[in-house]
């Protein structure tokens, strides 16, 4: 069975790109969207539904083939978001990527936040490739001009495609990450030319503590907790200026917000190129490599005995949950929690990524998700005798540990 699904609420703005979503289409074998029968998923919560859940199928034995095929033949241009805290060494990360030897030609979108346009001035002092583009925003990409940002993307590939391999955008310090995530799915002509590769966020590891612990009133975004939340990749900046208590006691908590991201530590940004260009936060085929449970002792205790893991969290509202466990699910009942979880609490739910084992298919079924949009479709197949072991990280705000375990074990055949 190959499947796709996608899950959406008709209230948000996302929806209509639900439907006739190239990126997420792109990203799909092209065999998935010919026929085949209809499934459980599609049963449930096809045209019944207000929700749209796609789903399509084809033989199992060409389903590497064309998983493979489909991947090979995305050519849409990667982008990467460096976003981090005022300060936290983005523009220095930036530097770093435009003078490494990795042979890419980069575009670089710049965010400048006021009049006077410093950052790009250091930027393109920096940079000692011809190509290199540099495009300065004013204003924050998150907020009021985000219609920039679509504008900026569109410009460099209606224009300069062939002058450059991937983009790079530099947020504001202040910068929510999610309206820019978004930008990538929710707007069409983006989403056919560019794919979200990553989120890389830099965390001043001198005054990160005091910007996480920032108690802001009630419906206001701690900007560094949502950078740090949504990230694919961290980097631990300045390490430099901390003792190693100081920063074991901020990776701690750093990792109790995302469980997900891959953490580096650094001093004025140099980290390996790998690290944060080519990333694939978002590919699904990524996904079961992206997938971290905090120790190996944790790990190997959940996969022996089918516990579950979570990341405790006592102090932040945005955590992570991470579920190791062995078994079977039902997919009709995996699939009508996910629609709960997605409806109930969409908004709260900021990323999500899961290989579960599913009944009815020989294989591993992936997904990922940003709030409500999610996409998944089966992947590797399991080996005989393998441990079918189910894995799913969920970060967000208010998440409900024990609601999430007790939902996901019902799920278990
Ligand atoms: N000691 C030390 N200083 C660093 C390090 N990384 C960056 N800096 C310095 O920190 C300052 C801020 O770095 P930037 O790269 O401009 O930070 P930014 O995140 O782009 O700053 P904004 O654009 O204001 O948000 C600069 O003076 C950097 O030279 C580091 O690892 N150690």
């Amino acid at each position: 069975m190959v499947a796709r699904f996608v899950i959406g609420r008709a209230s948000k703005a996302l929806n209509p790109f639900l439907h006739h979503s190239p990126a997420l289409s792109q990203c799909l074998p092209r065999t998935m969207l010919s026929v085949g029968k209809q499934s459980l998923f599609e049963n449930k919560l096809g045209p019944r539904n207000s929700r749209s859940m796609v789903v399509r199928s084809t033989p199992r034995l060409d389903l590497a083939e064309a998983v493979s095929s489909a991947l090979d033949a995305d050519t849409r241009v990667p982008a990467t978001v460096i976003t981090g805290f005022l300060g936290s060494g983005k523009t220095t990360l930036l530097n770093h990527i435009l003078t490494a030897q990795h042979g890419k030609r980069i575009a670089v979108i710049e965010n400048e936040f006021g009049e006077v346009d410093i950052d790009s001035t250091l930027v393109a002092d920096h940079s000692s490739v011809a190509e290199d583009i540099i495009m300065v925003n004013n204003g924050c990409l998150c907020c009021t001009v985000r219609g920039d940002l679509v504008k900026m993307l569109l410009k460099l590939v209606k224009e300069k495609r062939d002058k450059f391999d991937r983009i790079v955008i530099e947020t504001t310090g202040l910068a929510k990450p999610s309206p820019v995530i978004e930008t990538f799915c929710s707007d069409e002509l983006v989403a056919r030319h560019v794919k979200l590769d990553g989120v890389v966020t830099l965390v001043d590891c001198k005054h990160a503590m005091q910007h996480l612990n920032d108690v802001k009133p009630r419906w206001v975004v701690n900007e560094a907790v949502e950078q740090v939340a949504y990230a694919d990749r961290i980097i631990l900046n300045k390490i430099d200026l901390v003792s190693e208590a100081e920063l074991e006691t901020l990776a701690k908590r750093i990792r109790n917000i995302n469980g997900m991201a891959q953490i580096q530590q650094a001093k004025f940004g140099a980290v390996d190129m790998d690290f944060v260009l080519g990333v694939g936060g978002y590919d699904l085929d990524r996904i079961e490599s992206e997938i971290h449970v905090d120790s190996n002792q944790h790990a190997a205790h959940h996969c022996e005995h089918g516990h579950d893991h979570h990341d405790h969290v006592h102090d932040s509202a945005v955590s992570s949950v991470s579920i190791v466990s062995e078994g079977t699910l039902d997919l009709d009942e995996f699939n009508d929690w996910v629609e709960r979880l997605v409806d109930e609490k969409g908004d709260d739910l900021y990323r999500m990524k899961g290989v579960i084992s599913v009944n009815e298919s020989t294989g591993r079924y992936v997904f990922q998700g940003v709030h409500s949009v999610i996409d998944g479709c089966p992947a590797k197949a399991w080996e005989p005798g393998e441990k079918r072991i189910n894995k799913l990280v969920f970060i967000g705000r208010n998440l409900d540990e024990i609601a999430l375990k007790k939902a996901f074990k019902g799920c278990l055949i």
